[in-house]
This record gives C-alpha cells, sequence and structure tokens, in this order.
C-alpha cells in the first residue's frame, strides 16, 4: 500500500518535471524566434531606405532646390507642388514639402525637407543590362550620406550587403519550428531588395567644376576692341558728359545688342545716378555702372532649373528653339551637369524629322550616362516624347529631357506640332521647365523667331549659346525684356562642360572686363 504511493507519488513528481521542462524549452523556443524575426525585420526596413518604392520611383530629397556644386541651381516645378495633397501632420516640425505620403523607408520623424540625405545607389524595378550604366557618378552605397550624416546615420552603413543576397528571408520555414509559438503573422514577403546588378557602365570622363564657369566669359567679351565694358567705362570717365557724350553712350549700348528698351533704360538711370553723387575716379565709374547693369540684369529673377523629380514623378524639361541654335548640344550638357550630381536622367528624341538629330542626342546620352528613348525617322514627335516620359516614370528617374525639332518655326503646321508635343506630355506629368535655346550670334533676327515659341509654348527660362562667339554680351538684356523670362543658363563653347549658369553679378564683371 505505501510502496503503491510513494510510486504514485513518483510518477505525479515526474509528470510535473516533464511538464515544466516542456514550458521551459517552449519559451526558449519562443523568445529564440521571437528574437530572429525582430532582427530580420529591423535589416528589412532599414535597407527599404534604400529600396526602390513599389511604384518604381526612388527616394530623391524634397528639399524644393538645391545647388549643384555652388554653381547651377536646381528646383522642384511649382505647378505641380501646389498640386499636391496637403502634408501630414508633423507637429514638432514645419513642413515645407507638401508631399503627402511617405514613400518606403522614409523615416516619418523625419521631414522631406530636411537637409538631404546622400544620393545611393538604388536599382531599377527591372534592370536593363543592355543598356549603359547610367549612374556613374551616383556615391556608392556605403558612403556616407553628405548634406545630413546627423539626419538618418543608421540608414546608410552596410544595410544592403545584408539584405541583397538573403534569399532565405522569404519562406524561412526552419525558423519556426513550432508554428503555434511564433508570432501569429505569417512570414510576409517583404519586398527583397533586387540585386544590384552595377553593370561595368562606360567609362565616363570627370566633368569639369561647375561654379564659376561663366568667368570664361571674362577675357572673351572684354578683349574685343569695342568692348561694352571698355568703351562705356571710357565715355563716363571723360568727365561731365553734354547730350552728344549721353549720345555716344546710347550708340554704344545699341551695338552691344541691348536694344532700345534696355538702353533707355540704363541711360535714364545712369543720368539719375550721376546727377545725384558725381563720380570722380575710374573705381567710381566701374562700380556705378555696374550697379546699374545688375540691377537692369534683374539680380533677382528666378534662375533655378526646375529639374527635380516631385510627387513621385520625374520632372519634366523640354527644349525648344529653332535649329541649330544648340538644343541637342544643350540638352547633353545640362544631362551631363546632372548625372554628375547623382540624378538619373533620361533624354527624348522628339526631334524625329532628321535621323541625324536623334543619333546626336544618342551620342550625347552614352557620353553623359543619360538613357535614351527615340523613335524611327518621321514618327509623331508628339508620341516619342510621351514614351520618353511614360518610360522615365516607370523607371523612376529623376528627370526627363525632351529634345525637340529645331524647324518647327517656319511652318505653321509644325508649329502646331510643337504646342502638341506639350499637351501631350502633360497627358504623363507636369511640364516643368521649357528652355527656349537661343543663339547670342543672331541678335535681334534670333530673337523674332524665339518670339514664336513663345507664343506657341510658354517658355520659362532662356539658355543664350554661343555667348563665346560674340563681343556683344548685351543681347542677355534684350533677351530678357523681350521674352520676359530670365535668362537661365548660357553656352560658352562646344566643349561638354561649356554651359554655366547665368550670375547677374559674373555676367556684368565679364562685360566690364
Ligand atoms: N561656340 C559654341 N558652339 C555651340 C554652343 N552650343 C552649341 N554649339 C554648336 O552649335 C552647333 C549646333 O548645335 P546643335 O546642338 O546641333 O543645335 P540644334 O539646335 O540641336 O540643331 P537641330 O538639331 O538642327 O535643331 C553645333 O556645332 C554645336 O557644337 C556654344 O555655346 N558655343
Amino acid at each position: 500500500m505505501g510502496e503503491s504511493l510513494w510510486q504514485t507519488e513518483a510518477v505525479n513528481t515526474g509528470a510535473v518535471v516533464a511538464i515544466v521542462v516542456v514550458v521551459v524549452l517552449l519559451l526558449v523556443a519562443l523568445v529564440a524566434t521571437g528574437l530572429v524575426l525582430s532582427r530580420r525585420r529591423r535589416i528589412s526596413l532599414s535597407d527599404s531606405a534604400d529600396r526602390t518604392p513599389s511604384d518604381g520611383t526612388r527616394q530623391v530629397d524634397k528639399s524644393g532646390g538645391y545647388k549643384a556644386g555652388s554653381g547651377f541651381s536646381f528646383t522642384q516645378g511649382a505647378g505641380t507642388a501646389t498640386a499636391e495633397p496637403p502634408s501630414r501632420d508633423m507637429p514638432t516640425i514645419e513642413r515645407t514639402d507638401t508631399d503627402g505620403q511617405p514613400g518606403v523607408g522614409d523615416d516619418a520623424a523625419i521631414p522631406r525637407d530636411a537637409p538631404k540625405r546622400g544620393l545611393r545607389n538604388v536599382p531599377l524595378p527591372e534592370p536593363k543590362t543592355a543598356e549603359p550604366e547610367s549612374r556613374p557618378h551616383a556615391p556608392e552605397a556605403a558612403t556616407p550620406p553628405v548634406e545630413a550624416p546627423s539626419a538618418e546615420p543608421e540608414v546608410v552603413p552596410d544595410t544592403r550587403p545584408e539584405v541583397v543576397p538573403e534569399p532565405e528571408v522569404v519562406p524561412e520555414p526552419e525558423v519556426a519550428p513550432e508554428p503555434e509559438v511564433v508570432a501569429p503573422e505569417p512570414v510576409t514577403p517583404e519586398p527583397v531588395a533586387e540585386p544590384d546588378p552595377a553593370p561595368a557602365g562606360p567609362v565616363l570622363d570627370d566633368i569639369a567644376p561647375t561654379a564659376g564657369r561663366l568667368g570664361l566669359l571674362r577675357g572673351r567679351l572684354s578683349r574685343s576692341q569695342n568692348a561694352l565694358g571698355k568703351s562705356m567705362l571710357g565715355l563716363l570717365g571723360a568727365g561731365d558728359l553734354d547730350e552728344d557724350g549721353w549720345e555716344e553712350i546710347e550708340g554704344t549700348l545699341l551695338m552691344a545688342d541691348l536694344g532700345t528698351a534696355v538702353t533707355t533704360a540704363v541711360v535714364d538711370r545712369l543720368r539719375t545716378e550721376l546727377a545725384a553723387s558725381p563720380v570722380r575716379t575710374a573705381e567710381e565709374v566701374r562700380a556705378l555702372l555696374r550697379k546699374v547693369l545688375i540691377a537692369e540684369v534683374g539680380p533677382d529673377l528666378d534662375r533655378a532649373i526646375k529639374a527635380l523629380p516631385h510627387a513621385g514623378k520625374p520632372s519634366v524639361l523640354l527644349v525648344v528653339g529653332v535649329n541649330g541654335t544648340g538644343k541637342t548640344t544643350t540638352t547633353g550638357k545640362l544631362a551631363r551637369v546632372l548625372v554628375a550630381d547623382g540624378r538619373r536622367v533620361l533624354l527624348g528624341a522628339a526631334d524625329t524629322f532628321r535621323a541625324a538629330a536623334a543619333d546626336q542626342l544618342q551620342t550625347w546620352a552614352e557620353r553623359v550616362g543619360a538613357e535614351v528613348v527615340r523613335g524611327k525617322e518621321g514618327a509623331d514627335p508628339a508620341a516619342v516624347a510621351f514614351d520618353a516620359v511614360a518610360r522615365g516614370i516607370d523607371e523612376g528617374v529623376d528627370v526627363v529631357m525632351i529634345d525637340t525639332a529645331g524647324r518647327l518655326h517656319t511652318k505653321t503646321g509644325l508649329m502646331d506640332e510643337l504646342g502638341k508635343v506639350k499637351r501631350v506630355v502633360e497627358k504623363k506629368a507636369a511640364v516643368d521647365e521649357v528652355l527656349l535655346v537661343l543663339d547670342a550670334t543672331t541678335g535681334q533676327n534670333g530673337l523674332a523667331q524665339a518670339k514664336v515659341f513663345a507664343d506657341v509654348v510658354s517658355i520659362t527660362g532662356v539658355v543664350l549659346t554661343k555667348l563665346d562667339g560674340t563681343a556683344k554680351g548685351g543681347i542677355v538684356f534684350h533677351v530678357q525684356r523681350e521674352l520676359g523670362v530670365p535668362v537661365k543658363l548660357v553656352g560658352l563653347g562646344e566643349g561638354a562642360d561649356d554651359l554655366a549658369p547665368f550670375e547677374p553679378e559674373a555676367f556684368v564683371d565679364a562685360l566690364l572686363g
């Protein structure tokens, strides 16, 4: 009897011990599984900051503008920005970005108008091995962010190496040996970052510094015998001016292509200033002339190029103008600056009237590391432009630049075609910038032609090319006055880096020598 009681007690104790052991084992398994899962999720989340979102767009700074190498200034298109939904509640930090929902990988605590994080090598949704690598200058993934190292320090360092090669993240049957113990949520396959193909693209030459390029003009504009600066300084420095003297000044300004309206404005301003405080030394004459010319050229005009993506879409630029002015060359040069700043650029060859024009653009694309969309000779330019923008959106590029045909101004029907290009593109994305390319050496004639373009597509900025080929820099003043839009860029030669942002002070200094 006593023995059987003892045996029963022993059995019960054994059962209790067994149950306790099982429970402890279950708890250990639960904790271990939880740790593994939480670690994996943490990796995936950090990686998502580097990942291309499901809509194919890439994360870009939404700061609304940046200076490329303290030279070129780029910003987002304003028209579409106002159409965007209001920003989400960010009580502690005032946001200027109104882009709406955060993108994949955005930290909700960090406004997207905070100092921009470094650019990263983001894989495309559908890497096309046949195409040239279009981001030759983009910083590598392991490169720490340059602008905002403190904003999101955890996002950048070595998340990609951990995530990219881990194919077992998705099903992972071995991680949860006891399904009922694992967290109830099934292990959803998270959008795994595609392996960055990082094909060896064409080796591109280094871009020249963008800052101070306008300084190249200095020697060119002042070297000429009848240079504006030299003549004006001589006349004004000669002492008290009689009416003949003022007429001579007027003639000098007209000769330099400033046009009558600007010439009158400059002379009036000089007369007023001199009456108020006469100048005595050569330095004072120069300072006065500099001040008047800078005021006339409009130091406060917005000359930033609207080439930053917004609302998950690329920025769209149309490049228009008479044939031979330098549209294709300018498109290539500008693409080069953008690519060098880590932007993905797609060029659309909408000049389908001439196969050589598309070839020329393609050559530029290959040379600077941009993608290109072209149509067959004689294809509808609007269709090519539409396709280019559609592909740019699909591939999440930052900016699409459409090079248009230049012969359009000669026939009314063809001018209508240019209007159609813009309207059709706008079905896909807002056109942020219409750059009119104008040859500085054609003077009044070129300006008359330019006006036709301005009537058909409302231009937002002028690129004045071939300024290196004229001693008459005054065309800048005239163009702005006549077209009512700022000169944003100037061409200073045929070389890939001979494109400069227009800076009023540097330009006037170049004029005055
Ligand atoms: N000196 C100088 N030459 C330039 C400049 N910009 C362009 N060019 C040259 O001007 C010529 C015409 O340039 P393109 O870019 O082909 O002109 P386009 O407007 O595209 O011409 P189409 O395709 O015929 O409409 C080329 O030889 C360029 O090298 C510049 O700023 N200075």
